[in-house]
């Protein structure tokens, strides 16, 4: 379960209040109008970014003052960031070990197949495609198989079937864990989560179930999507 308890995140002169509570295993999207703080919800909770109040929370324990990658999470950009002068399987070797020392080879080869790259670990990432590269980041975070992923528009470079295929890898390889999704696309929200999170004008809304927030938007999810 992850909580947000009484939480302001600051940032210069923006602040984003949460307040809600999201259970293991759940499918969240984040949706809202550009600068409205998604990315800053996810940073917050990844570390990235100090609270100026409150706390947030994984099954009780605060997250306050652990860094970033003692977090029980991993999290995936739109860039991918996957290092052009490692191998893939060297680049997925690093969500297990940053070292690259004790790295379960077994463990790199079952993820690379789970998401379809069987046989391409010696490649360097230039050589893989923009599908490819985005089922390699998407292969390392789920190989540090902790108990929350969070995804910040990591499919937004793809087009749109390649992008529902990549969504329904996620729903499908992410198991147990709770996924926040920062999406553009409604239809994202629609196709993959169970409840949105509407960040708007300072607040990030308890996670509302999807289809009833775009059946029945409030104004500012109206004024977001133009309609
Ligand atoms: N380092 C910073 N210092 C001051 N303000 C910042 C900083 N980073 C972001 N902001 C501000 O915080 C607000 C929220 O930014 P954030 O990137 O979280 O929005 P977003 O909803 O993810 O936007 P987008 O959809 O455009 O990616 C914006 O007004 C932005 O200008």
């Amino acid at each position: 379960m992850l909580s947000f308890e009484n939480v302001t995140i600051r940032q210069g002169d923006f602040s984003l209040a949460a307040n809600w509570q999201a259970a293991a295993g759940g499918r969240i999207a984040v949706i809202g109008p550009s600068g409205a703080g998604k990315s800053t919800l996810l940073n917050a909770v990844a570390g990235f970014i100090p609270l100026k109040s409150g706390h947030i929370r994984w099954d009780g324990q605060p997250l306050d003052g652990l860094p970033p990658g003692k977090r029980p999470l991993s999290i995936l950009f739109q860039d991918q960031n996957l290092f052009p002068h490692l191998t893939v399987a060297q680049n997925l070797g690093l969500g297990l070990d940053p070292s690259l020392r004790h790295v379960n080879t077994a463990a790199v080869d079952r993820a690379l197949e789970r998401v379809g790259l069987e046989g391409l670990g010696n490649r360097r990432p230039a050589a893989l495609s923009g599908g490819q590269q985005s089922r390699a980041a998407l292969a390392r975070a789920l190989l540090r198989a902790r108990p929350m992923l969070l995804l910040d528009e990591p499919f937004a470079a793809l087009g749109p079937a390649l992008k529902a295929e990549m969504l329904a890898l996620v729903e499908e390889l992410a198991g147990p864990a709770l996924v926040l999704m920062v999406t553009h696309d409604p239809e994202d929200a629609q196709r993959f989560s169970t409840h949105t999170v509407l960040v708007a004008d300072g607040i990030a809304a308890s996670p509302a179930p999807t289809d009833a927030l775009f059946a029945n938007p409030p104004p500012a999810l109206v004024n977001y999507l133009g309609a």
